[in-house]
């Protein structure tokens, strides 16, 4: 039923780019903050200035892990490395921990200002699935989910929530480690073969692949299809909906 294995008594479901469209948000956001500091870096360094790419750059480093994980990740990638610095950074300090700010300053602009959209297939499904009486979780490595699903209406649907905020509260490793997908089966009571993953980002099928769930459903939105299968996805779909016709 629903396109998922038999047995399944639960989905766990990623937020951002799964249920609502803004993995486009944290891309923007992601760029811009690391172009302004890649161009400072460029001049102090004298090399030359090579842009964030929003798409490549976003999936291969950024996308689905917690935000100061996705930061140490790409600059690693570029060969950089800065200190970790603190909360009490000024804001336009050369640290992890003020890069990481400033992004997350712009992603909670972008929100307040434009709102949050979902995708509708992602709601039909949900709906379906509640009225089946799966149960639900949103697991994001977002420390915004609760913001973000306010914004989205869709606070009511999800019996258990497991994000970036709980991640750093109870020192879950973050995706692609399965720690935050298990602690989200253990919030609806179920076993990792119970329930199934819902994720559009290579970390967080690799973290549902690591953590031997049912299935883990690989949803493409950037074309990125085979990477998904070969980090972990068991199935890819474009759009949740396509499930409800299996
Ligand atoms: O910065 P936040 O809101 O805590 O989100 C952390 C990460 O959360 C993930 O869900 C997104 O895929 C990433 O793009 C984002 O960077």
């Amino acid at each position: 039923m629903f396109g998922l294995p038999r047995g399944v008594r639960g989905c766990l479901f990623d937020m951002d780019g799964v249920l609502t469209r803004t993995a486009t948000v944290h891309a923007a956001a992601w760029k811009s903050m690391f172009d302004e500091f890649l161009r400072t870096w460029a001049d102090r360094t004298g090399t030359p200035f090579v842009p964030f790419d929003a798409v490549a750059d976003y999936d291969q480093y950024v996308d689905g892990k917690q935000r100061m994980d996705g930061t140490r990740s790409f600059l690693q990638a570029r060969g950089i490395t800065l200190p970790e610095g603190s909360p009490d950074d000024p804001d336009d300090a050369l640290t992890v921990r003020a890069l990481s700010d400033r992004k997350n300053a712009l992603v909670q602009e972008i929100i307040d200002r434009d709102g949050v959209e979902t995708f509708p297939g992602s709601i039909r499904y949900l709906r379906a699935v509640r009225d089946a009486g799966l149960r639900r979780a949103v697991v994001s490595s977002s420390a915004n989910t609760a913001r973000v699903l306010a914004a989205a209406g869709l606070g009511d649907y999800f019996e258990a929530h497991v994000d970036g905020v709980d991640a750093r509260r109870l020192h879950l490793a973050g995706k692609p480690a399965p720690d935050m997908y298990l602690a989200g089966a253990q919030a609806l009571g179920l076993e990792p073969s119970e329930a199934a993953v819902f994720e559009d980002a290579l970390a967080g099928v690799a973290a549902g692949r690591a953590g031997r769930f049912a299935c883990v459903v690989g949803v493409d939105r950037t074309g990125q299809a085979d990477a998904l299968r070969e980090h972990g996805a068991d199935i890819v779909v474009s759009d949740l909906a396509e499930l409800l016709e299996r």
